[in-house]
């Protein structure tokens, strides 16, 4: 059965700052998943992590120049507007409430995300709302722990199309064609180490962040 419903994703992170690992697997996914509009959204306050390095409003500001004008890309600021964790349970609702109940929504992680799964804020129900894409991750090839296991139960399905039969409730592992072993973290180290970030992040991204002397003081992810 196929179905006219939008196809919607939503990717959330801490983009501190954005680089070309989010920004080539948003493009990936998008096509992978053939989703029509792809939300990407910054976390004012990450759940499971210390405070980011710059505020949300510079993240925000860094990711919409990151994205640009690629098509189907959406810098969403939605959680910029709530107060407290950004959980994600919350925005899926919202998103949910915007597109309606035929929708597809589709929250997209990487696996490093995916692994803390079972630590996150009313996890189980998140299913409720939408599917779950998993980004494999160079360097990520950890066994699932038990519990998130337990939490995927038998959800998994190997192709998009199985995805869309429904709105919500299932899980796909996403190989996407060019894994990239870069991070937030390596990126704000050469920063903080005055090294050459050529290529890793879109160049009007580093351009504002030297100009505004961003990631001059390295900080780790603060867990
Ligand atoms: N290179 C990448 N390839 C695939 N997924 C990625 C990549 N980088 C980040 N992601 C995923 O994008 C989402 C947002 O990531 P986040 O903003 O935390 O970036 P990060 O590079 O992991 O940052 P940090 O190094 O500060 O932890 C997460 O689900 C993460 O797993
Ligand atoms: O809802 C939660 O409890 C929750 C816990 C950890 C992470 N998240 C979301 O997952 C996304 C990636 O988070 P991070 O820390 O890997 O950048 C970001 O949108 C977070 O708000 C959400």
């Amino acid at each position: 059965m196929s179905s006219n419903a939008p196809r919607i994703g939503m990717l959330g992170g801490t983009f501190d700052p954005i680089h070309h690992g989010h920004l080539r697997s948003a493009v990936e996914a998008r096509e992978t998943l053939g989703l029509d509009r792809l939300h990407m959204i910054p976390a004012p306050k990450p759940p499971l992590r210390g405070e980011p390095q710059v505020s949300a409003e510079q993240r925000l500001a860094l990711l919409k120049l990151g994205i640009a004008d690629t098509p189907g890309l959406h810098a969403d600021d939605r959680e910029l507007r709530r107060a407290g964790p950004s959980y994600s349970i919350d925005t899926l609702i919202e998103l949910r409430e915007e597109y309606g109940q035929q929708a597809r929504l589709v929250m997209i992680i990487g696996f490093d995300a995916f692994l803390r799964l079972p630590q996150w804020h009313r996890a189980q129900e998140l299913f409720a709302h939408a599917h779950l894409a998993v980004m494999a991750r160079p360097g990520y090839a950890t066994p699932w722990p038990d519990e998130l296991t337990e939490l995927v139960g038998a959800r998994e399905v190997e192709q998009a199309d199985s995805l869309m039969h429904r709105p919500s409730g299932g899980v796909m592992m996403l190989t996407l064609p060019s894994q990239m072993a870069i991070s937030a973290t390596y990126i704000r180290q050469r920063l903080g180490e005055g090294k050459s970030t050529r290529y890793l992040l879109p160049k009007a991204v580093e351009e504002a962040i030297r100009a505004e002397g961003f990631y001059r003081h390295f900080a780790s992810r603060g867990e």
